[in-house]
């Protein structure tokens, strides 16, 4: 095959859409070998991202293997198996219900399985249960699949705050960039047009064009005519914005529930995106302002969950029902995850660690009010107690 003619061009609509600064080239090089694709986890957000790379799959046999696994943690659904339901019926009636999912997408409740000679990990499960995935996984992932985390979230603990992509690298010895944007899933499951970020570092046992994962790759897998992509290097900074905002928005949903309105909705947003900012100077300062404010995982996304995302619906419910966060989690998602719940945790304790509590006044009014029961009508006092420009 000549070097012209082993390289796909992909259409404009695929790889050229929108301003992109990784990916100016339609050119793709055909894989020498298809990348084999995994998906872990099938909620809302993860199943929904399992149809989007499928579909991708399917249209470049050439770049991938056309078969995606989806791995599913198995549950009984009225007495039959979500597994079997999703490879008969081609629909997670749990987690995304009245979405039909490509016929290409396997669901496969055995996780070591579902990475047998994989190329490309896409890690899609609520943030709390990645560390007993990666203990299992530990030894059975070569070191040279590639992996992308599209969790929201931190992991706190002797390391101090990590970056998912930064455990699940330590954890399994493999490189992991990360996608995060201003993503409602339905709405991406609906194929409603919506952007996202990609951020990935190419690793220094990069095999090669055509034999690695580079970010023409990540482009063919994520970008969808409903769901364009932009591919960066700031992992740091879109893992850190899509983590805080979930915390931000509970602060509106609080708000919000207590009637006080838009107003008050957008002063909490923009404090927020100061302390988000903040932190990442603080704590990550390879992060780059900039992709706050460019990106869709930036204040884009921001935007998006304190509008319609679940964790304002649960603290918006939390207001003005008095039940508390677990409750109104529980009654309101199914199953499914309002990360900010668990991140407000992390972010306070990270903080209390490092001494700089009083430097994140609405991380830590979140934090009381979800697990120390400070009355939600105090916030805008609480803000202002700490207010580091006071005299
Ligand atoms: N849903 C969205 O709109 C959305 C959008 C962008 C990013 N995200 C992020 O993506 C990540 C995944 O979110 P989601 O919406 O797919 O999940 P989800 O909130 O729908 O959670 C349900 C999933 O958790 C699984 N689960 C339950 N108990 C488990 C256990 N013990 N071990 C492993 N899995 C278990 C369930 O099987 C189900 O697949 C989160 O970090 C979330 O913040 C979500
Ligand atoms: O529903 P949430 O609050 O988890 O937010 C969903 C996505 O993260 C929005 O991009």
């Amino acid at each position: 095959m000549s070097a012209a003619a082993d390289r796909l061009n992909l259409t404009s609509g695929h790889l050229n859409a929108g301003r992109k600064r990784s990916s100016s080239s339609v050119s793709l090089r055909a894989a020498e070998k298809p990348f084999k694709v995994t998906v872990i986890g099938s909620g809302n957000w993860g199943t929904t991202i399992a149809k989007v790379v499928a579909e991708n799959c399917k249209g470049y046999p050439e770049v991938f293997a056309p078969e995606v696994q989806m791995w599913v943690f198995e549950e009984d659904i009225n007495g039959e198996k979500l597994t079997e339901i999703i490879n008969t019926r081609h629909q997670n009636v749990k987690y995304l219900p009245n979405i039909t999912l490509p016929d290409n997408l396997v669901a496969n409740p055995d996780l070591i399985d579902s990475v047998k000679d994989v190329d490309i990990i896409v890690f899609n499960i609520p943030h709390q249960f990645l560390p007993r995935i990666c203990n299992q996984l530990k030894g059975h992932v070569d070191r040279h699949v590639r992996a992308i985390s599209c969790l929201k979230g931190f992991e706190v603990g002797a390391n101090g705050v990590q970056l998912l992509s930064s455990y699940i690298t330590e954890e399994l010895g493999i490189q992991c960039g990360a996608l995060s944007g201003a993503n409602i899933a339905t709405e991406v499951a609906q194929e409603h047009w919506s952007e996202t970020t990609v951020a990935y570092h190419i690793p220094k046992d990069f095999r090669g064009e055509g034999k690695d994962v580079d970010h023409k790759v990540l482009k063919a897998l994520f970008h969808r005519p409903y769901f364009h992509v932009s591919v960066i290097e700031d992992v740091a900074g879109i893992s850190i914005c899509g983590a805080l905002k979930n915390v931000v928005a509970l602060g509106c949903g609080f708000v919000e529930g207590l009637g006080w309105g838009n107003n008050a909705s957008a002063a909490i947003q923009r404090v927020g995106l100061g302390e988000i900012i903040r932190f990442g100077q603080m704590f990550f300062p390879e992060s780059r302002e900039e992709t706050y404010y460019q990106e869709s995982a930036g204040v884009a996304d921001l935007i998006t969950t304190c509008a319609g995302g679940r964790n304002v619906k649960v603290a918006r419910l939390m207001a003005t029902s008095g039940k508390d966060a677990w409750e109104c989690e529980k009654e309101l998602l199914n199953g499914q995850s309002a990360q900010g719940l668990i991140t407000c945790k992390e972010v306070h304790e990270w903080l209390e660690t490092c001494g700089s509590v009083e430097d994140f006044p609405l991380f830590e009014a979140v934090y009381q009010i979800v697990y120390n029961n400070y009355p939600m009508k105090n916030l805008p006092d609480m803000i202002e107690e700490l207010d580091l420009h006071e005299d």
